[in-house]
């Protein structure tokens, strides 16, 4: 090198010990060049005719970081007497920043000059990070994406819920399946979904405070997704780590600074009774700002244009301060219709607005659902009636929507979103889906005990023990003396016993344990969260767990008791969803035997008549009844009154429930239903997911790109048996790159039917944290982003050089315009010689892999400097070649933008004909997200993402 070459103030790097960072030149005397570097904190000088080092000039796009730590993107480069001035930007102005003042480390995006800097890798790492650009352009576009990887069975009826609601932008439904068919597992899948692909950050799930404990090892054991539970006690244990000045100072300036415990973490897991009690913790809840929220079991939010329930309040404002919303429930109009119109508002107020439009809506149901019939079965023609009905209900929009490709789809789907709930109701029903076990309702009546002698004491109601001293009721109720013997001969089976009230689950559970030596567990709202979860486990332990569990009203929710399958009645409900919500305990997903529900009751009282009423009126023991309630509301003049024990109304009350149910489940199974059901699962588009989720999910590629990856990150892998693998740590172990691998090791499986099997075993898919990390480690930093390798064949002359570049799309946007979606990575591979030849075809990648060879690193350093002028004269031709590529992605691209606003767009402006409460506002607001997709989807450009330099021997 020439003394000339060399300045004081200029940067450099040692590429024989790139761990010194930048250097800087502080003197240069004779034929001497000493440098210091700051990051190192060490001097070093060398003679200028060997000197291994590199000059180090950022280029045009690329990020710079100065001593104070403030960063910057270059624009131009200008030489001031050999001491370089970047021109860059901090995002505001431009800035013209000294290369004296750049700080000591050497960070480069670009890969050439990372190769110059010295900061390459093994081949191996190349293949690495195209391998994972390659994967990753494949998985962003697969259907499956989101959706591998669940420790779930496939079932059709979820999967099609999960990838229909996950896909949308901020997704609001209401997913309202039968009892036990998954909710959950949707709910999870949606979540899953919408965290992978960044659609979603922050997740906030809300259920009743028996249910926490069960989300919490749900969504981690089947999702690896990790929640954070935020109750009374965390909750203020993070408050008191507020320290006292700053709750001073807070206090003086004003409430923007408290720690808020909802934002401590970004997936958080309350209850919903902790956020009704505390106004503060609903506060900081709201204030936290949420992508998704979750609300199980949400037949608890009661609205009434007269009364909004505490829980509806609370819901309403969080579902304002949340993008997206997830309502569950089996039972939707358990506390009326006015309630469950009221929920879907919350869902989407564009749409439901009214509820005596929604009155009166629900009545056209079944001529819709006629005209949806004919237009499935008749795809190619429309009559002039129908075409007169659908021109009535859809207006000017019908031409614009038999104008498309795919006319009478089109026209159905907004017939269910503009006329029926299609958009934001999905329910599977276990008539739709079949194969569920049956329910065998067994009766068992009892004489009333002089106890509960209506004549002395009045009518005592559903709960008649309510009312006598315990020591008596244990005693003299003939149910307890019933039940003793009834689990003694059910011995060893597992039974679930649900009554109404908690003092009468304590009061059974302790005569059955003391006086009848019965292994049991009693499950109430008495008890604290921990002891719940601890009784429920006891009962589901196979082994040495209890025979029954005696539980409360709060039993009837939620659970999974499937392992079970018999279930005793000791009292029934007043509402039939109530009493389908206790049956749907057992009859679950999961559930292999028929059911057995047993049903004591107290003749002549008011348990016979509501037993006769489920039973002869609705038929809801055996099937799950959805009319109940609705019948409920037209008969419960004489439904009270029989129950108040006027034995006259009992016969025909049990004439018109009958007469009514059947009514009601005819119009129903015609029209609401029969529109729902359409919506819910379309089972050719739910099969042909998952056959795209098995590909993935069977495919022993993951494995193979994770132990390509192990190998570079120090991982070893062991033998565990079929299937599975044991990986620890080695002794290069890169933690930096490896998310969740405990120090003593991790069994995991490849396979998803072993991982259902074994719990123990991390399912490792596609989407498991670990391969995600590594994925997201690799092209986040600068692992194979260069590398060198020889190449020894005959065909080329020793000493010649070729490129081999990955180009990869980059559109910087605003999140919220998801442009992945449209615009994949789209990984370009190309290979050069030093006179621009395309050689991309001639020599592909895996021939590539095969005959290079990693050169030894002393000999690499000596080499780079040496190509440094053929290396850019390559990068310059690869670059030339890749340009025209951009163009079709982007055309493709905004096609999909177009594809995917447009239609929001015009349903928007279809609901703002028949809803004024749709402001322009919102219409330009879409308008304006379709225009910022273009811009920026104009804007995309192809980066160089990694470059291997190919020496010949
Ligand atoms: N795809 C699946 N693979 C394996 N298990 C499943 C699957 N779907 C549901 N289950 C199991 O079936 C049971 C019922 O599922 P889940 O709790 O999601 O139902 P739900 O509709 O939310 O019930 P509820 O109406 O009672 O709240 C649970 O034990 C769940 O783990």
């Amino acid at each position: 090198m020439e003394t000339s070459e060399f300045v004081i103030g200029q940067r450099w790097v040692s590429h024989s010990d790139t761990a010194l960072g930048l250097g800087i030149v502080t003197d240069v005397s004779g034929r001497r060049v000493t440098l210091g570097f700051p990051a190192a904190d060490e001097e070093r000088t060398y003679a200028i005719d060997n000197a291994p080092l590199s000059r180090i000039i950022y280029q045009q796009g690329e990020d710079i970081e100065t001593f104070a730590g403030e960063h910057y993107v270059v624009h131009a480069v200008e030489d001031l007497n050999g001491v370089l001035v970047y021109h860059a930007d901090d995002g505001e102005t431009i800035h013209q920043i000294s290369e004296v003042k750049l700080a000591g480390s050497v960070n480069f995006s670009a890969p050439h000059q990372r190769l110059f800097a010295g900061q390459f890798d093994r081949n191996g790492a190349f293949r690495l990070r195209v391998s994972t650009l390659q994967h990753l352009d494949r998985l962003r576009a697969s259907p499956a994406q989101g959706l591998i990887g669940a420790r779930t069975q496939h079932l059709p009826h979820q999967l099609y819920i999960a990838q229909e609601v996950a896909r949308r932008h901020a997704p609001r439904v209401l997913l309202a399946d039968e009892v036990g068919l998954g909710k959950t597992i949707e709910a999870g899948l949606i979540l899953h979904y919408q965290l992978h692909t960044g659609r979603a950050r922050r997740a906030l799930i809300v259920v009743p405070d028996s249910l926490i404990h069960q989300w919490l090892v749900e969504m981690l054991r089947r999702f690896n997704l990790r929640f954070s539970i935020v109750d009374q006690s965390r909750y203020d244990d993070i408050k008191a780590q507020e320290n006292d000045v700053d709750a001073l100072m807070n206090h003086i300036f004003g409430d923007d600074d408290r720690v808020n415990p909802f934002e401590a973490d970004q997936l958080v897991l309350c209850s919903l009774d902790f956020l009704v009690r505390s106004e503060q913790a609903r506060n900081d809840a709201l204030s936290a700002g949420w992508d998704l929220m979750v609300v199980d079991e949400a037949h608890h939010l009661a609205w009434s244009p007269e009364q909004i329930s505490p829980e509806y309040d609370v819901v309403e404002s969080l579902s304002a301060a949340s993008k997206g919303l997830l309502l569950l429930t089996a039972t939707p109009e358990q506390v009326g219709v006015a309630s469950h119109f009221a929920r879907l508002r919350l869902l989407d107020p564009a749409r439901f607005h009214d509820l005596e439009a929604f009155r009166q809506e629900e009545q056209q149901y079944e001529s819709i659902n006629k005209v949806v019939r004919r237009l499935l079965d008749t795809p190619d023609s429309i009559s002039a009636d129908d075409q007169a009905a659908l021109a009535n209900w859809l207006g000017d929009e019908l031409d614009e929507l038999l104008a498309r490709e795919d006319a009478h789809q089109a026209v159905i789907d907004a017939l269910l979103d503009r006329h029926g709930t299609g958009r934001v109701l999905f329910r599977n029903t276990r008539a739709a889906i079949q194969g569920f076990p049956a329910r065998q309702p067994l009766p068992e009546p009892l004489p009333c005990p002089p106890l509960y002698d209506a004549a002395r004491y009045g009518n005592l109601g559903l709960a008649p023990e309510q009312s006598a001293d315990e020591e008596r009721w244990l005693a003299e109720d003939p149910r307890v003396a019933w039940l003793e013997k009834k689990l003694t001969g059910l011995r060893p089976a597992k039974v679930v016993v649900i009554c109404a009230r908690a003092d009468t689950a304590m009061a059974l559970e302790r005569y059955l344990q003391l006086r009848a030596g019965i292994r049991s567990a009693a499950f109430h709202e008495h008890l604290s969260l921990v002891e719940r979860d601890r009784a429920a486990a006891y009962f589901a332990d196979s082994e040495q767990g209890a025979q029954a569990l005696i539980c409360s009203e709060i039993g009837s929710e939620g659970r999974n008791f499937q392992f079970a399958h018999h279930l005793v009645l000791f009292d029934l409900p007043a509402n039939p969803d109530l009493l389908e919500q206790r049956i749907g305990r057992l009859d679950r997903i999961g559930q292999t035997e028929s059911i057995c529900v047993h049903i004591p009751y107290l003749q002549g009282t008011s348990q016979e008549v509501q037993y006769r009423w489920f039973q002869d009126g609705l038929n809801a023991f055996a099937e799950s009844c959805a009319v109940g309630v609705a019948v409920h509301e037209q008969v419960s003049e004489q439904w009270q009154q029989a129950l108040d024990g006027d034995a006259t109304v009992l016969e025909p009350l049990l004439a018109a429930s009958a007469e009514e149910t059947g009514r009601l489940k005819t119009l129903l199974h015609n029209g609401r239903d029969a529109l729902i059901e359409l919506n819910s699962c379309r089972r050719d588009e739910a099969d042909a997911l998952i056959a795209s989720i098995e590909q993935e999910e069977s495919s022993a590629q993951v494995r193979d790109y994770m132990v390509q990856a192990f190998d570079i990150l120090g991982v070893d892998i062991e033998d565990h048996s079929d299937h599975a693998d044991v990986l620890k740590p080695g002794e290069q172990y890169q933690a930096g790159h490896v998310a969740e691998l405990p120090e003593d090791g991790l069994t995991v499986t490849w396979e998803r039917e072993q991982a259902l099997q074994r719990e123990d075993m991390a399912f490792m898919s596609w989407e498991h944290p670990m391969v995600t990390g590594i994925m997201d480690s690799v092209t986040s930093s600068g692992l194979g982003k260069a590398a060198l390798a020889n190449l020894s064949v005959k065909a080329l002359p020793a000493g010649t050089l070729l490129l081999e570049a990955l180009f990869a799309v980059h559109c910087p946007a605003p999140e919220s315009l998801q442009l992945t979606r449209y615009l994949p990575v789209s990984p370009l591979r190309l290979v050069v010689d030093v006179n621009g030849r395309d050689l991309t075809n001639a020599l592909p990648h895996d021939r590539l892999n095969e005959l290079c060879s990693n050169i030894r690193r002393r000999t690499a350093q000596a080499i780079v400097p040496r190509i440094r002028t053929e290396v850019e004269t390559m990068v310059e031709h690869v670059e030339q070649l890749a340009a025209p590529h951009l163009s079709s992605l982007q055309e493709r691209a905004l096609a999909q933008v177009e594809a995917g606003f447009v239609p929001e767009v015009r349903r928007l402006e279809a609901l703002q004909r028949v809803n004024p409460a749709i402001r322009d506002e919102e219409i330009a607001y879409l308008r304006g997200q379709l225009n910022a997709a273009r811009e920026a989807v104009g804007h995309a450009s192809l980066a160089l993402e990694g470059i291997r330099v190919i020496v010949t021997s």
